[in-house]
């Protein structure tokens, strides 16, 4: 679990209402290598060995899209069967999922299908990308049939972060989906919160206005 991060100033997710800042979280089994793909985009650089992500670590990336600095979250975290599913905080106002699996171990793929439930009850229109990782192990997986992305309509990548192969293609086609998504999205639970918000700031300043009113009503002769 992700632990709260809404308490955490550093992890004010408000600022991700502004339109050059994106969100993107990853989503996997442990070591499948979310963290060693993260390495391999932000430092060019991979180590074999580390240890599994403690709960939750923050990535910040930035790139010019369409001549606009765009700043980019990547969110990684401990997937670990021992926390099972996520706190609702790190799904909270994501703009893309990248979720990996280990082309090597089978459960890795068959868990993919929890993962992307859970991910649809929080974001149910997020673009998400399918990453089949360690591919440097065995070439030949690439020519494997891995019907779950394309099932769900997803786009799968075949990656190694230990070679270096597509990664950086498939973190800058996140990042371009990403953006779009935050500028054109029509998801029902954003129009939601959305909508909340504008609700709560008329409702204050009419509670405002009111009390205002009441300030300059005249006195009734009654009360003479
Ligand atoms: N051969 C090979 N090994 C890899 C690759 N990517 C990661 N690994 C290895 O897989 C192990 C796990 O990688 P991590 O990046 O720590 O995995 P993770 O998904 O972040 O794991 P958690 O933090 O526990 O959720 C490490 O020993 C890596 O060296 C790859 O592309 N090829
Ligand atoms: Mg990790």
């Amino acid at each position: 679990m992700a632990g709260d991060a809404s308490g955490i100033p550093e992890l004010d997710q408000e600022k991700y209402d502004a339109d050059e800042e994106v969100k993107i979280i990853c989503l996997g089994d442990s070591a499948v290598g979310k963290s060693k793909l993260m390495e391999r985009f932000l430092i060019d650089g991979y180590r074999p060995q580390q240890l599994s992500t403690y709960a939750l670590t923050l990535y910040k990336y930035t790139t010019t899209i369409d001549s606009k600095a765009v700043l980019v979250d990547f969110w990684d975290t401990a997937g670990q069967e021992r926390f099972q599913s996520m706190h609702p905080s790190y799904y909270h106002k994501a703009h893309a999922c990248i979720m990996v699996f280990d082309v090597q171990r089978k459960i890795t793929y068959k868990n993919l299908t929890s993962w992307y439930t859970e991910l649809r009850e929080y974001r149910p229109e997020i673009p998400c990308v399918v990453v089949a990782n360690k591919i440097d192990a065995d070439m030949k997986v690439t020519q494997r049939n891995f019907n779950f992305a394309k099932k769900q309509g997803l786009p799968l990548y075949f990656v190694s972060a230990a070679d270096g192969t597509n990664v950086v293609k498939m973190f800058k086609e996140t990042i371009k989906m990403a953006m779009s998504y935050k500028q054109n999205s029509s998801d029902f639970m954003d129009e939601v919160m959305r909508e909340l918000e504008n609700f709560e700031l008329e409702q204050k300043k009419e509670e405002s206005l009111e009390t205002a009113e009441e300030r300059l009503k005249p006195e009734s002769p009654e009360s003479v």
